[in-house]
């Protein structure tokens, strides 16, 4: 009888990882939805991504770091066993463990056994003090392709702002169903000014109370806003154009909207179905291509357009390592065909919320200056976003969107890049 192959550990996943974002440009949320982590359990999947995670945002230190053991750079599987060990020992993990473990990982490898000894003497050099350095050396910066532009758009200070975001991490935040200062109070967590309940030390998820019954669902604070600023009411038809997995859907109808959900993914349409199951909420759900949808109309339209994520560094630091931005001018032209096709969708009087999870002008701000420039009649409505709670005039933009940067709520704990307009026909 042939044997199960060991199930691997969350070191072990945790360096695949890194190998596949590093070595073949693949983005993590993409690998771990087609598998990469499935023979682990919860709490290992959970430890997996999280000292993935911990490497790439802690990288540029550990490359510096290892620079001084290193003649010349080992093949990349040991490198990044070499930066996995690094980032972890410098944020203060066991040596013991750190080190035996990684040893043994690449003892076992077919080419790179030979490089035991190597992986030894550097790990244990960097527990014996040579990581002492760690917090004096220079905050990880992003890469060129993605800094250029920013300090273009924002100025270098913002940047070194959003970098200091970025190495920090992001905190959990939730939505509630229900009333969001009984849910802090019960989670023990920090009602936000916008209204988000935000926990700095979760653990895992769906072992949180009120994750089974549907109470709440995860949803950066910045996330949450486009579905405040569209404001839906009972009764009222609304389709959220690109929904899938379904935070915003989840919203609009909590709120008591008719919503349909869109999206082109039958596989990302099925995450939808699932989380409005749990919360015990409904839309209906259409698996297909915005830009044929032919429904309606609508009394108001939420527009969450694929974009370039660069507002989500926070939480997924692999995403400047796995793209290069060759993508984003064929993104930024989808965006505004998706714009034209949804107000051809509204009622007359009806309005639309266009956003972006973007760092970048192209994908918030420009696109809307564009809009109005080609669609005469469109007007921006600035007081629905101006008017909410806890938002701070500073982050209204020139034509009356919403700006919001990894860089805002420093002491809160940051909050996703995001743009958001609300226009009106
Ligand atoms: C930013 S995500 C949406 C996030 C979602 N609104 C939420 O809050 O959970 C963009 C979505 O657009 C979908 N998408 C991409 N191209 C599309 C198209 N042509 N038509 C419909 N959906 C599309 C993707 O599958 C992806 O789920």
């Amino acid at each position: 009888m042939s044997q199960r192959p060991p199930q691997p550990s969350a070191r072990r996943s945790a360096v695949y990882l890194l190998d596949q974002v590093l070595g073949e440009g693949r983005l993590m949320s993409d690998l771990i939805a087609s598998g990469a982590l499935d023979r682990l359990d919860p709490a290992d999947r959970a430890r997996a991504q999280r000292l993935a995670n911990d490497t790439l945002r802690g990288m540029d230190r550990a490359d510096r770091l290892l620079k001084r053991h290193l003649r010349k750079p080992p093949p990349l599987h040991v490198f990044n066993i070499l930066r996995l060990g690094t980032v972890e020992l410098c944020n203060g993990g066991d040596a013991h463990g750190v080190v035996n473990d990684l040893v043994g990982l690449i003892g076992g490898h077919k080419r790179y056994g030979n490089l035991k000894g190597l992986i030894n003497a550097v790990l244990r050099n960097m527990a014996d003090g040579a990581g002492r350095s760690w917090n004096d050396l220079r905050l990880p910066r992003l890469r060129k392709w993605l800094r250029d532009p920013l300090v273009q758009a924002w100025g270098g200070g913002a940047v070194g702002a959003m970098e200091k975001a970025h190495f920090a991490g992001a905190p959990l935040d939730l939505t509630a169903k229900g009333d969001p200062a009984a849910l802090a109070a019960q989670l023990d967590g920090t009602l936000l000014p916008t209204g988000s309940v935000r926990l700095s030390d979760a653990g895992q998820v769906s072992a949180l109370p009120g994750y089974d019954a549907g109470d709440w669902w995860v949803q950066d604070a910045a996330a949450a806003m486009p579905a405040r600023v569209l404001a839906a009411q009972p009764g009222e038809t609304v389709l959220d154009m690109c929904a899938a997995p379904g935070g915003k859907t989840l919203q609009l109808a909590a709120a008591g909207a008719d919503v349909t959900a869109l999206d082109l993914s039958e596989r990302r349409m099925e995450r939808v179905r699932e989380n409005l199951a749990r919360c015990g909420l409904s839309a209906t759900c259409v698996t297909g291509d915005a830009l044929e949808h032919s429904g309606g109309p609508y009394d108001a339209i939420l527009l969450d357009a694929p974009c370039s994520a660069t507002g989500t560094i926070r939480r997924h630091p692999d995403l400047p390592y796995a793209k290069d931005g060759s993508e984003f001018g064929a993104l930024i032209e989808l965006q505004s065909a998706m714009l034209d096709h949804a107000l051809s969708l509204l009622k007359p009087g009806g309005r639309l919320v266009f956003c972006t999870c973007s760092l970048l002008p192209d994908e918030g701000e420009c696109q809307v200056d564009e809009a109005l420039a080609r669609h005469p009649g469109l007007s921006v409505d600035r007081a629905a976003v101006a008017d909410l709670p806890g938002v701070d005039p500073a982050w209204i933009t020139e034509e009356g969107g919403l700006r919001l940067r990894p860089d805002y709520w420093p002491d809160l704990g940051g909050m996703d890049g995001f743009y958001i307009a609300c226009l009106r026909v």
